[in-house]
């Protein structure tokens, strides 16, 4: 590839492409004393100062129940490459004013299980895009929203470029048309061919020559294309393979980028003399490697995180060490760590107060600045699994981030995510791969080579390359002995300077955190798993907490289709345990919507009853779940086994119903505007009618909300019942029900239940009817609001009934009264 050859070559670099990044090491500069940061939301107003705290307060604010969120995509690309839609924003507003997320990349496969499409997964999720793969044999997804002309996807993706080349015509028309009405993009990867060989695209004006050697090339500075690599880089030598692809073509719309993914090493850095260091040269040691650092990263400083009864313990020259690191100890920021480093999940709240205020004492004593805004506890106690005593204490003494690599579980760093908990940021950390015990050359798996594949183009490279936001956390002796942790730091940081256009930044913890969720807004609120789901979960899990209480099952509604009397007539059973009332929300907890998700798992189970017999069964009803976006995934990831109970009415009565139900609790809307009114606003209405409007009826969409449960859930584990049944025959949904929850004994309950005939439904012999606002008796509907809600309500449906049929359901009766014509 010569840079004036009058071929024009195009090669696809993907690896460089989607890439691009900051790297952040934490910085005391600027941190203390008393941080404080302002925001300025809105010029107009005048400036104003937020805290922290405050800052964090808002920004979870920001992300209520609807998925927020930016198109990563965005960053990724440049700005100059044409077309405008869709990145920038992965939301259009939809006709009936709710947003709709736009799904990022389609993925088409040949091979689901290759490692390229496990690879490219794996960096899908590293940068937040969403995608969804499709085999390339099987039918095109959708890739238009339905009822709206919106595109789907902002990118295809080709796990092989002849399978696009040689796709079926018909099908490819069809993905070539939708990429050019909607300035969608087409990625498509080449594979080695094993030996040379030739292919022409007549139609695509294009040759594939492969099996190649590459020698004197150089990034094209011309193109807009990229981010992360220099451009003006020329490599003078034959590169390392003979099988690079290369494109020829004599059209002018291709312009040349350059393509690498080599393993190897590029530079070479001098091998460093391996002699066993004395403990007392590690911390000069840090120091230089500091320096040196900071030539590349101006306020660089590595963080050293400290317990203060540890000092002196150890041999004579560890003791000398120690002295000598207090000795040095203005060069570093120290953070706080326990005295002991005792695990926060095993203390109570007074002792470990004790122990972090006895160690914030020790760094007094000893003339050490500590910046107490970031904390560590050791092995990730009571960060995640959170152990709130640990965040009242912090909360208390202003910590306001901390890291870690357990949320949601210790996976590999693709998948790590943070989170805010109670105003604490939570940052995930990435793993250098020097462990505890990797404290010599030949500690390494594969040994000292191995670590330079990775520093030099290989995992620990593309860890920099992929991740904007770094905190790496290794031990003190992974800088002494071999000095693994100082020779990958300086090398990875001068092989990412060298070679790439990342500009390194040193950030304060605090701001590195809020940056970070600046860009990541749907990490913001955690997803919260059960502790005892996860072996080192449960390590670090009082012994003392429960895992279990929590329930079997939940009626998630939708809202006014009988849930109330399915909850009073399952609270009757002996064995069946429902939750415990809310001072807010009375019988329903309504933890999985975000106000009160943010509360924490003790919130949730201290809303459950102990059960006095081994086979009582906890559950709760929350009828507005059914149609909350995420309920589905948050539930999932707490309670995978839970049964689901849903209720399905037929939409329109169920409007109607909720309308009286507002009537009935003097809501001004509903006061001031008939029913028809409200249903039928139109999108120009003001925003309180359109509101009270989506609430009236978005729930009744059924299928768009089953559909979403069906994606986490499988369908053996969700019940649905029809509302008539439970007002005709209560019995017999009950009877179900128990075997559906495998409840034991399973009672007959017409026994316990009778119709009365004044209130027109079936009560409770014993405790009697529900109250009076359940089961009112209202005029019965307007035939013009009739006729506006069977036609709205008339695609929906019959989507439902599709639905059904699919996962092989029956219909309600009133459901099948409709018809397609
Ligand atoms: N046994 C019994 N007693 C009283 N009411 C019954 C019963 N079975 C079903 N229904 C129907 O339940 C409707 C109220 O639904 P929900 O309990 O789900 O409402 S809520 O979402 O909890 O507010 C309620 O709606 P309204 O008639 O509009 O009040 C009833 O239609």
């Amino acid at each position: 590839v010569k840079r004036c050859s009058p071929v024009k070559v195009l090669t696809i670099a993907f690896s460089v492409i989607l890439t691009w990044a900051v790297l952040v090491l934490i910085d005391i500069s600027g941190i203390m004393p008393g941080h404080s940061s302002v925001v300025n939301p809105n010029d107009d107003e005048g400036a104003f100062v937020l805290t922290e705290r405050e800052w964090i307060a808002n920004e979870q604010s920001l992300v209520g129940d609807y998925l927020v969120q930016d198109n990563p995509l965005g960053t990724y690309f440049s700005d100059k490459l044409p077309g405008n839609a869709p990145l920038g924003s992965s939301f259009y507003a939809s006709k009936v004013d709710h947003r709709i997320p736009l799904k990022m990349v389609l993925v088409f496969v040949e091979d689901s299980k290759s490692a390229l499409v496990s690879e490219l997964g794996q960096f899908l999720a590293l940068q937040r895009i969403e995608y969804r793969t499709s085999l390339l044999r099987e039918d095109i997804p959708a890739l238009v929203l339905t009822d709206i002309d919106v595109p789907r996807y902002a990118l295809l993706v080709f796990d092989d470029y002849l399978s696009y080349m040689s796709l079926d015509p018909a099908k490819r028309s069809l993905i070539d048309d939708y990429c050019k009405k909607y300035s969608v993009g087409i990625l498509a990867i080449t594979h080695s061919a094993g030996a040379s060989r030739t292919k022409t695209f007549t139609d695509h004006k294009i040759k594939l020559q492969q099996g190649m050697r590459l020698k004197s090339f150089i990034f094209n500075p011309e193109i807009d294309f990229w981010r992360v690599v220099r451009a003006e880089a020329t490599f003078e030598d034959i590169l390392p393979s003979s099988d690079w692809t290369i494109f020829i073509t004599e059209h002018a719309t291709y312009k040349p980028l350059v393509f690498s993914t080599t393993q190897n090493s590029w530079l070479r850095s001098d091998e460093k003399e391996n002699n066993a260091p004395k403990v007392i040269a590690v911390y000069d040691e840090m120091l230089n490697s500091q320096n040196r650092i900071r030539t590349l990263i101006p306020n660089f400083r590595y963080f050293l995180g400290f317990s203060g009864g540890m000092y002196m313990n150890g041999t004579e020259a560890e003791k000398a060490g120690d002295k000598r690191i207090v000795e040095l100890g203005k060069d570093f920021v120290w953070f706080n760590h326990m005295f002991r480093h005792e695990q926060p999940h095993a203390m109570n709240y007074t002792s470990l107060k004790a122990s972090i205020q006895k160690n914030v004492q020790f760094a007094a004593t000893h003339g050490m600045e500590v910046i107490r805004e970031y904390m560590v506890t050791p092995h990730h106690s009571g960060i995640y699994p959170v152990i709130e005593s640990l965040y009242d204490y912090w909360t208390e003494s202003k910590v306001l981030c901390t890291s870690t690599d357990m949320y949601p579980r210790n996976l590999p760093q693709w998948a790590r995510r943070g989170f805010i908990h109670r105003g604490i940021m939570v940052v995930p950390r990435q793993t250098c791969r020097l462990f505890t015990r990797t404290i010599k050359y030949e500690n390494y798996p594969g040994g000292k080579a191995e670590l330079d594949r990775s520093i030099f183009g290989g995992y620990l490279f593309k860890v920099f390359l992929t991740t904007p936001f770094m905190i790496f956390m290794t031990h003190m002796s992974n800088y002494a002995n071999d000095r693994l942790a100082i020779y990958a730091f300086d090398n990875v940081l001068q092989f990412v300077s060298n070679w790439t256009n990342l500009r390194l930044l040193a950030l304060p913890p605090v701001e590195m955190a809020r940056r970070y969720f600046q860009m990541y807004t749907q990490e913001i609120n955690a997803v919260w798993t059960n502790p005892c789901d996860y072996d080192k979960h449960r390590e670090i899990w009082p012994m003392s907490k429960s895992c279990t209480k929590l329930p079997s099952f939940i009626i998630v509604g939708p809202q006014k289709t009988g849930t109330t009397a399915l909850l009073r007539f399952l609270q009757a059973h002996p064995m069946l345990l429902g939750s415990k009332p809310d001072p807010v929300h009375f019988e329903e907890i309504q933890f999985f919507l975000t106000k009160n998700y943010q509360n924490g798992l003790d919130w949730y189970q201290d809303h459950f009853p102990k059960p006095s017999h081994p086979r009582q069964i906890l559950f709760e009803k929350s009828a507005n779940y059914f149609d909350n976006e995420l309920t589905p995934k948050r539930m999932y990831a707490l309670l995978p086994q839970v049964k689901i109970v849903i209720l399905l009415c037929e939409p329109a009565k169920r409007a109607y119903s909720w309308y009286h139900n507002m009537l009935f609790h003097n809501d001004t809307v509903a006061m001031n505007y008939t029913f028809f009114e409200i249903v039928s606003a139109p999108d120009s209405s003001p925003k309180f009618l359109k509101d009270v409007r989506n609430r009236c009826l978005r729930p009744g969409m059924y299928a768009v909300h089953l559909s979403r449960w069906l994606q986490y859930f499988p369908k053996e584990q969700i019940l649905l019942i029809d509302s008539d049944r439970l007002d005709n025959d209560p019995v017999t949904v009950l009877r179900d029900l128990q075997m559906f929850v495998d409840v034991e004994p399973v009672i007959d309950y017409s026994t316990i239940l009778e119709f009365n005939v004044d209130k027109g439904y079936f009560c409770l012999k014993e405790s009697g009817c529900l109250s009076s606002n359940k089961g009112r008796k209202y005029a019965p509907m307007d035939p013009v609001s009739r006729s506006f809600l069977t036609s709205y309500y008339r695609d929906h449906n019959l989507n439902l009934k599709t639905l059904l049929n699919n996962i092989g359901h029956p219909f309600p009766t009133w459901l099948e009264k409709i018809e397609e014509s």
